[in-house]
C-alpha cells in the first residue's frame, strides 16, 4: 500500500512559508512606513525651520556667524532682555533706529562697541548728551563682575542709549546693524583689557583684539554703505620696552612686553592694512592707564580700594633698580574729550563695497595725562581718601608683562583736536572714591567732601 503522503509535514512547510511571506511583507511595510516617517520628519523639520526663520531671522543669522547655536540662543535671550523686543524683528529695528537717531543738526550716528565697558559707557553718555545717536554693543563677558556692566547698561538705557548684547566676532549681526543704520562713525572700544591677565588667558586677547578687530574692519570695509570712520582703542602698552620719554607717537613700538601689548600693536598694523586696501578712515588712540568712576575692578586703583577697605594686603611692584613703578594715570573725563575730539576730526572713509576710491585718513594719538605718578603715591592718595591705611608689601616687578614706566607726550592730539588733560590724580581719585562709596554703599573712615567743587566741576556748572 502506497503510503499516504505525510500531510502534517507539508502542512508544516506551508505554514512555515506563509510565516516567511508574512515576515517579508511586514518587513516591507515596516520599511515603507519608516521611509514615510523619515520623509515626514524631514518635511516637518523644514517647515519648522521656515517658521522659525520667518519669526526670528537674526537668531539664525547670529548662530551662523558665531558657529554656536548656544551662543546665538544666549544672544537672543539677552537682546530680548536688554531691548524688550525680539532680536531682528520690526520692533527691534525700531529700537535700534530710535537709539541711533541724532538730536542735533548734522549729528553723528555712532556704533560704540564695548559700550557697557568703562570708557564705552562714558563716551556713549557724552555723545548722547551732545545730541549724537548712539547704539552700543557689548558681549557682557565675565572678565570682571558682569553686574557692573549691567548697571552701566541700565544707566545708558536711562539716557536713551540701547546696548545690545553681542560679540564683535558675530559678523552677521554687525552686517545686520549696518543694514538697519548707516553709522557715520564707529567708536571701537570692545577689547580684552588687562596686561597681566594675558599670561593666564592668552587666547581671549587674540579673539577680541585681533579676530574681533578684523571682523569689525571687514564689515565696515566691505558691507557698510557708506563706510563709517573708525576710532578705536589702542594702548600705551605698545611702547613696551621703549626707553625714550615722554612717549611720542614717533617712538619705537616694536618691542611689546606683554601679549596684550602685542595684540594692540597688531591692531595698529591691521588698521594700516584696512586703510591702505579699502580706504577706511581709522584713528587709533593709545590710552594711558585710564581711571575714574564706573571704572574697571581689575585695575590697581580699583582693586586696591577694595582691599584697603576689607583689610586685605596689597602688593606694590618696584623696578629692578629699587625705584618705584610709575604710571601716567589719566582721568576718564579727559579721555572722553580725546575720544570725541578724534571722532570730530575724523574725515570720512573713501571706499565702498570693498573698493578704495582715494587715500583715507590714518592716525594714531597718545591720550595720557603727561605726569607720571609712582604707584605708591597713588596708594597714599587712596589711603587718605578712604581714611584707612593699606596693608602693603613691596616686591620687585615680576616677569608679568608690566612695563616700569609710562609717560605720554600728547602734543599731537593737542595740535590736531585740542586735547589737554586737566584732572590731576588726587582730584580724579576723589571723584572715583565718591562714586565707589555710593555705588557699593560702603562706609569709609572719611567723608568725601563733594560740596567742595573742583575747577572742572565749577566750569561744568557754569556752562550748564
Ligand atoms: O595704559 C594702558 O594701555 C593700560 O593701562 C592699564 O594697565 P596698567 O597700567 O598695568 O594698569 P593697572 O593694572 O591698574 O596697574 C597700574 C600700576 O599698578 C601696578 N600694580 C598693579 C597691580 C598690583 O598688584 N601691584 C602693582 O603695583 C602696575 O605695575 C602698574 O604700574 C589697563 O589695565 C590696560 O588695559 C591698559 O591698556
Amino acid at each position: 500500500m502506497a503510503s499516504l503522503p505525510d500531510t502534517s509535514k507539508s502542512f508544516k512547510i506551508e505554514r512555515h512559508n506563509s510565516y516567511l511571506l508574512r515576515r517579508i511583507n511586514s518587513a516591507k511595510i515596516l520599511n515603507a512606513s519608516s521611509h514615510l516617517l523619515f520623509r515626514a520628519s524631514i518635511l516637518a523639520t523644514v517647515v519648522l525651520i521656515l517658521l522659525f526663520t520667518l519669526h526670528y531671522p537674526p537668531l539664525l543669522l547670529s548662530g551662523s556667524a558665531s558657529g554656536s547655536s548656544a551662543a546665538a540662543h544666549s544672544n537672543h535671550r539677552s537682546l530680548l532682555a536688554s531691548s524688550a523686543v525680539s532680536y531682528g524683528g520690526a520692533a527691534w529695528e525700531r529700537e535700534v533706529r530710535r537709539s541711533a537717531t541724532p538730536h542735533r543738526p548734522s549729528g553723528f550716528t555712532v556704533l560704540v562697541t564695548g559700550a557697557a565697558g568703562f570708557v564705552g559707557t562714558h563716551c556713549s553718555l557724552a555723545l548722547k548728551k551732545r545730541g549724537d545717536g548712539v547704539v552700543g554693543l557689548d558681549n557682557f563677558n565675565s572678565y570682571y563682575d558682569p553686574s557692573l556692566k549691567r548697571a552701566r547698561q541700565a544707566l545708558l538705557a536711562r539716557h536713551g542709549v540701547l546696548v545690545l548684547e553681542a560679540d564683535i566676532n558675530d559678523a552677521a549681526l554687525l552686517a545686520k546693524l549696518f543694514d538697519v543704520v548707516p553709522f557715520t562713525h564707529v567708536l571701537h572700544l570692545a577689547a580684552q583689557a588687562g596686561v597681566r591677565y594675558a599670561m593666564r588667558n592668552p587666547q581671549s586677547y587674540v579673539a577680541s583684539n585681533v579676530a574681533g578687530l578684523v571682523a569689525l574692519f571687514e564689515v565696515a570695509a566691505k558691507h557698510a554703505d557708506p563706510q563709517p570712520a573708525i576710532v578705536w582703542a589702542s594702548s600705551s602698552s605698545v611702547y613696551g620696552l621703549n626707553t625714550e620719554t615722554p612717549f611720542s607717537e614717533l617712538h619705537r613700538t616694536d618691542r611689546p612686553a606683554s601679549l596684550y601689548a602685542a595684540t594692540k600693536k597688531a591692531g595698529e598694523a591691521i588698521a594700516h592694512t584696512y586703510n591702505h586696501i579699502y580706504g577706511l578712515s581709522i584713528t587709533g588712540l593709545r590710552f594711558f592707564t585710564v581711571y575714574g568712576p564706573w571704572g574697571r575692578p581689575d585695575m590697581a586703583y580699583f582693586s586696591f580700594t577694595n582691599d584697603i577697605l576689607s583689610g586685605k594686603p596689597i602688593t606694590l611692584f618696584r623696578k629692578h633698580d629699587g625705584t618705584a613703578v610709575q604710571r601716567d594715570f589719566t582721568f576718564i573725563d579727559d579721555v572722553v574729550k580725546g575720544c570725541l575730539g578724534a571722532l570730530d576730526t575724523a574725515t570720512p572713509s573713501t571706499g565702498s563695497g570693498g573698493k578704495k576710491r582715494a587715500p583715507a585718513q590714518l592716525r594714531v594719538y597718545n591720550l595720557g595725562n603727561t605726569s607720571p605718578v609712582p604707584v605708591a603715591k597713588m596708594v597714599g592718595i587712596l589711603e587718605n581718601l578712604l581714611g584707612k591705611k593699606a596693608n602693603k608689601k613691596t616686591v620687585t616687578l615680576p616677569q608679568n608683562g608690566d612695563v616700569p614706566y609710562t609717560h605720554a607726550n600728547v602734543s599731537l592730539a593737542e595740535s590736531d583736536f585740542g586735547y589737554r588733560p586737566t584732572i590731576d590724580l588726587t582730584t580724579g581719585l576723589k571723584k572715583f572714591v565718591k562714586w565707589y562709596v555710593e555705588y557699593y554703599g560702603v562706609k569709609t573712615g572719611k567723608h568725601i567732601d563733594d560740596k567742595k567743587k573742583t575747577e572742572e566741576e565749577e566750569g561744568e556748572a557754569a556752562s550748564a
